[in-house]
């Protein structure tokens, strides 16, 4: 076998996170950026950057968030958050897909996994780290996904409405853990054809390579309307009491 002088080759490498909270949150309509309002006494952005930081898998985080907030988010958020690591930021772009290239030019080019999550997704649990990680070791590529539980209808532009089957629809949510080659060959694919994509999983798929599922949880939820909130607060004191705190 060849000498590889110590060096660790890509796919054995540590785990990078890639956290984007660069939205405006157009939809939540509250006049601050959703991931600064406040859930449980903290920012909203604060528990998934809590979780991915006490995680002993993830070696480093790139928070993501609006050019113009650099400087908030480094001097009036992450110190209250008490993070071990202070996370580098990157600048967000005007599309989500854009703010995740953004983030991955941060990353150190010695991670051999990229995990990105919606830092709008408050409760991520370590099953949902390790085990899409653990699919990307083996596989490259891993989402978290749901099934689908109510039934679709698509209303057509001229006011018709189609039946869709539900059967074989699932819902996609992050995190999503990928080789770190394979997702910057998928952004990369998808800038040079011009592809928009709502979500990483799905650049990697249209450039040809197979994405395995990973069971996510309805608990994570992606805060995107006031209601969103009212749920993430109501589940937040449940967890908290289960827990004992
Ligand atoms: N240009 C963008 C758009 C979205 N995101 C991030 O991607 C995640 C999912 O996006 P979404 O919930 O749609 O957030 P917003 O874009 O903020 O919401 P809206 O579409 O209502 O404006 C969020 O953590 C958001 O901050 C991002 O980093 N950069
Ligand atoms: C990536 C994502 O969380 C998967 O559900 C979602 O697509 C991001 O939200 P957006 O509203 O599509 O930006």
């Amino acid at each position: 076998m060849a000498w590889e002088g110590g060096c660790v080759s890509e796919a054995e490498g540590g785990l990078a996170a890639v956290v984007v909270a660069g939205g405006s949150g157009i939809r939540m309509g509250a006049g601050t950026r959703k991931q600064y309002l406040a859930l449980g006494g903290i920012p909203l952005m604060g528990h998934s950057l809590r979780m991915l930081d006490q995680n002993p898998e993830v070696e480093s985080i790139v928070l993501v968030v609006p050019s113009e907030d650099m400087v908030y988010v480094r001097d009036c958020i992450l110190p209250d958050l008490k993070l071990r690591r202070v996370p580098s930021l990157a600048a967000g772009g005007t599309t989500r897909q854009a703010s995740v290239y953004s983030g991955l030019n941060s990353v150190d080019a010695s991670a051999g996994f990229i995990l990105v999550h919606d830092a709008v997704r408050p409760f991520l649990e370590y099953r949902h780290i390790s085990e899409t990680l653990d699919v990307a070791r083996n596989h490259g590529a891993a989402t978290l996904v749901i099934d689908v539980v109510d039934t679709l209808r698509r209303q057509l532009p001229g006011g018709n409405v189609l039946m869709v089957d539900r059967q074989g629809l699932f819902a996609v949510q992050t995190p999503q853990v990928f080789r770190s080659d394979i997702l910057r060959r998928a952004h990369e694919t998808a800038l040079a054809r011009g592809l928009e994509g709502t979500d990483d999983a799905g650049l990697v798929t249209a450039m040809g390579h197979s994405v395995v599922f990973v069971r996510g949880s309805r608990i994570n939820l992606k805060v995107t309307s006031p209601e969103d909130l009212i749920l993430a607060e109501a589940l937040l004191g449940i967890i908290r009491k289960k827990a004992g705190l």
